[in-house]
């Protein structure tokens, strides 16, 4: 029999119902079995957590980096193995794979540091002989809630600053991709972190999620997946009075100006909108084109699609991996229905592909002629499916891109300063790119978008510390 992943609570591995993590690059191939946690298991978890915060809160920030920086380095000495994990589970190309582990690393590595800069004000106050001082404290239990996007990326840029500032967590990840989470949660576990400070529970978010969502005793949740979902953390959060934190969808344009470099723009959009399969919340999915350029650069970008290898993604030379399974592909398929039955015209792709290996591979669909009304502008599709909107100028270019319920990431190439320093100004978006893809961010600088995509403190970096702290202002007379 092989091994089962376990879930993790209180510091003791717990067994669970035995659930198959398919690849689905290989649908024949189970990566491993996963311990399916139950709703008593979450309440365990939390119990666990809750009793573990006093002490780690107050604990030495010495043995906080110290955690921290093994993890690090354990995760930069097993990159290749863990990249083709979440490759194998997930979908996306083993580079693609190795890359988003180095970056879980470089998290790890710069929350360590953060451990050791903590830091508070001493000012003084209005009334002579009284000072004030203004710290910051770890906020409690932490949920965290992730999507089966960025397998590891994503935990690690919410367990990362969590523990760091002091909080215990109950980690659920997306059900479909246990196994970069169980890795990361077994080199945290043994690099020394005292019983139930990090809890791991994988399972359903119907049931283990639901029950984080409904106890009293989880402080504050971060998530990260759909609208849908995100709208119920924020209604059960809301009801028990708790700090939350919400990165949903997107519908990020990339404008096009007629004085682009031509291969900058194809790069950007190519890799913007159908690298990882296009499942980044921060792909180009609008492809926002000035008139005097659009014939060229459609032209281009459908030959540059041709060029593209959508295979196993752990066989070297595949450039697109598959869909992350079944459903989401018939999502995707379901959308390039409407936007041909919308009028918007199929360029390129869309077919579903047959492979040596049996999996859900996307040919990487363009649509032209699309207009930013149409749903395939409007809802987010989560697949390899991009529209490109013809436009007259960057007037009309700024006021489409602005156009839509979300605010992620939005993407200008362009030679002229003018309209990038404009544009930079005036994007509603928490990420603007001036000649580079909408998606693939820095792991040391604020993460989150504006309007219908994010709510509350933004994400990584220095930024971090408002979600995962609560400020505490002190005054003292002498
Ligand atoms: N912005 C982003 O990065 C992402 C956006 N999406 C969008 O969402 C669509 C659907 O993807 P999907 O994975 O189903 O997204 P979900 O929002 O359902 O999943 C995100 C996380 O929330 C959990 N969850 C689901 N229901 C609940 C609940 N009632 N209480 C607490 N947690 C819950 C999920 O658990 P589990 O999956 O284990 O059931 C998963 O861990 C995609 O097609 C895409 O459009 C998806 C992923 C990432
Ligand atoms: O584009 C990136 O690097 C991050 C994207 C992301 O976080 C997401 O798709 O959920």
């Amino acid at each position: 029999m092989s091994e089962l992943f376990r879930n993790l609570i209180g510091g003791e591995w717990v067994d669970g119902e035995a659930i198959p993590n398919i690849n689905p690059s290989d649908t024949n191939d189970v990566v491993g079995e996963y311990a399916r946690a139950s709703k008593d298991d979450a309440q365990a978890a939390i119990a666990a957590a809750k009793a573990a915060f006093p002490a780690w809160s107050r604990s030495g920030l010495l043995e906080r980096h110290a955690v921290l920086r093994k993890t690090a380095d354990e995760i930069t000495a097993r990159k290749e193995e863990l990249g083709r994990l979440l490759s194998r589970e997930e979908g996306k190309t083993l580079a693609e794979g190795i890359g988003e582990t180095v970056r879980a690393a470089q998290i790890f590595d710069f929350f360590a540091g953060e451990a050791l800069r903590l830091a508070g004000e001493i000012l003084p106050s209005v009334r002579p002989g009284v000072s004030v001082e203004v710290t910051r404290e770890a906020v409690g239990v932490v949920g965290i809630i992730t999507p089966w996007n960025f397998p590891i990326a994503i935990p690690a840029w919410k367990i990362a600053p969590a523990l760091c500032y002091g909080n215990t967590v109950v980690f659920k990840p997306a059900d479909l991709v246990p196994g970069c989470s169980w890795a990361i949660v077994d080199i945290l576990h043994r690099a020394g972190l005292p019983k139930g400070v990090m809890n791991l529970i994988m399972g359903k978010g119907s049931v283990v999620g639901q029950a984080m969502l409904d106890s009293p005793d989880i402080d504050a949740i971060t998530f990260t997946g759909s609208v849908a979902t995100g709208k119920r953390v924020a209604a059960a959060s809301v009801e028990h009075m708790r700090k939350f934190q919400l990165e949903m969808g997107g519908k990020n344009p990339l404008v096009v100006l007629d004085d682009a470099n031509l291969d900058i723009a194809v790069d950007c959009a190519v890799n913007g909108a159908f690298f990882s399969t296009g499942q980044r919340c921060t792909a180009s999915s609008r492809l926002i084109v000035t008139e005097g350029i659009h014939d060229r650069f459609v032209e281009a970008v459908t030959a540059r699609l041709k060029g593209l290898v959508v295979d196993n993604a752990l066989k070297a030379g595949t450039h697109i991996g598959p869909v992350v399974d079944e459903s989401q592909f018939g999502q995707d398929e379901k959308y390039i229905a409407i936007g041909r039955e919308e009028g918007a015209k199929l360029a390129f792709g869309g077919e579903r592909l047959d492979r040596e290996t049996p999996g859900f591979y996307l040919q990487p669909a363009l649509f032209t002629e699309a207009t930013n009304q149409m749903r395939i502008s409007r809802e987010e599709i989560f697949g390899p499916v991009a529209s490109v909107i013809r436009v007259k100028d960057y007037e009309e270019a700024l006021h489409t891109a602005n156009d839509t319920p979300f605010g992620l990431s939005s993407g200008i190439v362009t030679t002229s300063l003018k309209h990038a320093t404009h544009y930079k100004r005036n994007a509603q978006a928490g990420m603007v790119m001036v000649n580079v893809p909408t998606a693939g961010v820095d792991f040391h600088v604020p993460f989150g978008g504006s309007k219908g995509s994010s709510y509350g403190p933004k994400e990584q970096g220095r930024y971090a510390a408002e979600f995962y702290t609560t400020v505490k202002t002190a005054y003292t007379a002498a």
